[in-house]
C-alpha cells in the first residue's frame, strides 16, 4: 500500500481525439494515495472519456498515464487490474441471474492461484482456496452492507443494493485505485448517504477513490478534491467549498444544468 500522501496516479497532457472532435484536451492531474478526488462537469464535458482513458478501455490519443511509479499509456484494462487499476461503470455490470455472493466470488476469482488444473482436479489446495474464497467474498458484501443479500440474486435486488454490489465486484480484484463512474445515479437521498459512508469506509480500507458524480451533495460531502472539465478542458481544481463557488464553474454549470442536480 502506498503512503497516504503519494502521488500513485499522474496524468499529463492527456488527449483523446474522436474524428473531428477533441473530447479531451491537455488534461494533466494527479491523484495522492489516500485521496478521494471527484471529476465533475457538465454533460459531455470528457469525464467518461477520461475516465475510459485511465481504466485502460480506450487508448489515448496522445499524453502519458502513471500509475505508481509506471507508465501505463494505452495499457488494456486487464492490465490496469492486475496494476491495482478497477472500475465501475455507468451501465450495469452484473450477472443478474447470480446470487450477490457469486457474483463477488466470480470477481475474487481473478485473484486466486490454483489455475484450471487443480480445479478439475479438486485438488486440496483448490478446496482450500474456494473456501478462501467465499470468506472473503462475504467479507466483502458485509463491508459494502449487503452480507444479509449474499444468497439473493443480483436482479432481485434493489436498485441501490445493486449499485453498492457492483463496488462489493470491482473491490473484490484487491484494488489500489477504484474508479466509480457516477455511483449515485439513480439514487434516492437515503440511498446516496449510504453510498458516501460506504465510500468513507473505501478511504479507511487504503484504497484511494476517483470518481465521476454529478450529485453535488455526493461529491461536496465525500471529496477531499474535485477536478472539473469543461469541453474537454481542465477547468478548475482545488477543495470542493472553493471550486464550487469558482464563478468560472458556476458559469458552465448555470450555461447547461444547475449544480445541484
Ligand atoms: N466513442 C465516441 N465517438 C465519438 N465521440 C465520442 C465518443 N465518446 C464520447 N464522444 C464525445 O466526446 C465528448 C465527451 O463525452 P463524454 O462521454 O466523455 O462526456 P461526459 O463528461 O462523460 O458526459 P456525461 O456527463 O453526459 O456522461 C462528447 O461530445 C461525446 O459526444
Amino acid at each position: 500500500m502506498n503512503p497516504a500522501g503519494q502521488e500513485i496516479l499522474s496524468v499529463s497532457n492527456l488527449t483523446r481525439i474522436f474524428g473531428g472532435l477533441t473530447a479531451v484536451r491537455d488534461v494533466t492531474m494527479s491523484v495522492q494515495a489516500g485521496e478521494v478526488v471527484g471529476l465533475i462537469g457538465p454533460n459531455g464535458a470528457g469525464k467518461t472519456t477520461l475516465f475510459n482513458m485511465l481504466g485502460g478501455s480506450l487508448p489515448p490519443s496522445s499524453g502519458s498515464v502513471r500509475f505508481d511509479g509506471t507508465d501505463c499509456t494505452g495499457a488494456p484494462s486487464h492490465v490496469m487490474g492486475q496494476r491495482g487499476v478497477s472500475r465501475t461503470f455507468q451501465i450495469t455490470s452484473l450477472f443478474p441471474s447470480l446470487t450477490a455472493l457469486d457474483n463477488v466470488r466470480s470477481a475474487a476469482y481473478r485473484t486466486t492461484r490454483a489455475g484450471w488444473g487443480a480445479a478439475i482436479l479438486r485438488s486440496a489446495a483448490y478446496r482450500r482456496e474456494e473456501e478462501e474464497l467465499r470468506r472473503k467474498a462475504l467479507e466483502i458484501l458485509a463491508f459494502c452492507d449487503l452480507d444479509h443479500r449474499a444468497d439473493t440474486l443480483a436482479d432481485a435486488m434493489s436498485y441501490g443494493e445493486q449499485r453498492r454490489l457492483e463496488i462489493a465486484i470491482a473491490l473484490a480484484a484487491e484494488p489500489r485505485l477504484l474508479l466509480l463512474d457516477e455511483p449515485a445515479a439513480g439514487m434516492n437521498p437515503e440511498e446516496g448517504q449510504r453510498l458516501v459512508e460506504m465510500i468513507r469506509r473505501i478511504r479507511a480500507r487504503g484504497v484511494t477513490v476517483l470518481l465521476v458524480e454529478h450529485h453535488m451533495r455526493v461529491v461536496a460531502s465525500v471529496c477531499d478534491r474535485l477536478v472539473v472539465l469543461d469541453h474537454g478542458v481542465k477547468i478548475a481544481e482545488g477543495p470542493p467549498a472553493q471550486v464550487l463557488n469558482d464563478p468560472e464553474v458556476i458559469r458552465v454549470y448555470l450555461g447547461r444544468e444547475p449544480v445541484d442536480a
